[in-house]
């Protein structure tokens, strides 16, 4: 049985969406990309200061989810490029993608990536473009760790604020 790995979400089923894969021998970010062509808008766009609507992120989906075992976690992290390049930052710093988020009953574990957009223009993203990088790691808990059975039914606050 496959131990971890990407699968496509039903909801982009035959639209020709990639799995995400590392570009080089040694890389360790799976590159995600973006699903379908996605705006994001600049945060300057209303003016000289971005309104408060303005600096709400945006989310890109990818029409994957991610399996992998309970003790580890996937990490989606900026590629260097984005701010340099695009303007696009993850504004939550590093997207945590837990195991039990994989077919969750809300949104089947669709990975969505946050993004602002820095630069003074819109930017396109178009589908096939690499958003992110997602990079697999273990987690460690406490010696006293409760041992939690409530399932996770979403992700994005599902657990309350
Ligand atoms: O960039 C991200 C971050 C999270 N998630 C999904 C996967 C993760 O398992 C779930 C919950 O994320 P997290 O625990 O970081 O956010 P939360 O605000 O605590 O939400 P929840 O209450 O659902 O745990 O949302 C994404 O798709 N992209
Ligand atoms: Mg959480």
């Amino acid at each position: 049985m496959k131990k971890r790995g990407f699968e496509i979400v039903s909801r982009y089923d035959k639209q020709q969406i990639q799995l995400p894969q590392r570009q080089t021998q040694f890389a360790a970010g799976y590159d995600l990309q973006a699903a379908e062509d996605f705006l994001v808008p600049s945060i300057w766009r209303s003016g000289a200061l971005p309104t408060p609507a303005a600096l709400k992120p945006v989310l890109v989906p990818t029409g994957i989810k991610v399996f992998l075992p309970s003790d580890e976690v996937l990490l989606l992290v900026s590629r260097s490029s984005g701010p340099l390049k695009r303007g696009l930052v993850i504004p939550n710093s590093v997207g945590v993608i837990d195991a039990d988020y994989y077919n969750n009953p809300n949104n089947e574990g669709e990975i969505f990536v946050q993004m602002l957009n820095f630069f003074s223009q819109d930017y396109w993203i178009h589908k096939g473009e690499r958003i992110c990088q997602g990079i697999f790691t273990k987690y460690l808990i406490t010696t006293d760790d409760v041992q939690n059975t409530i399932k996770r039914n979403g992700g994005f606050g599902s657990s309350g604020k």
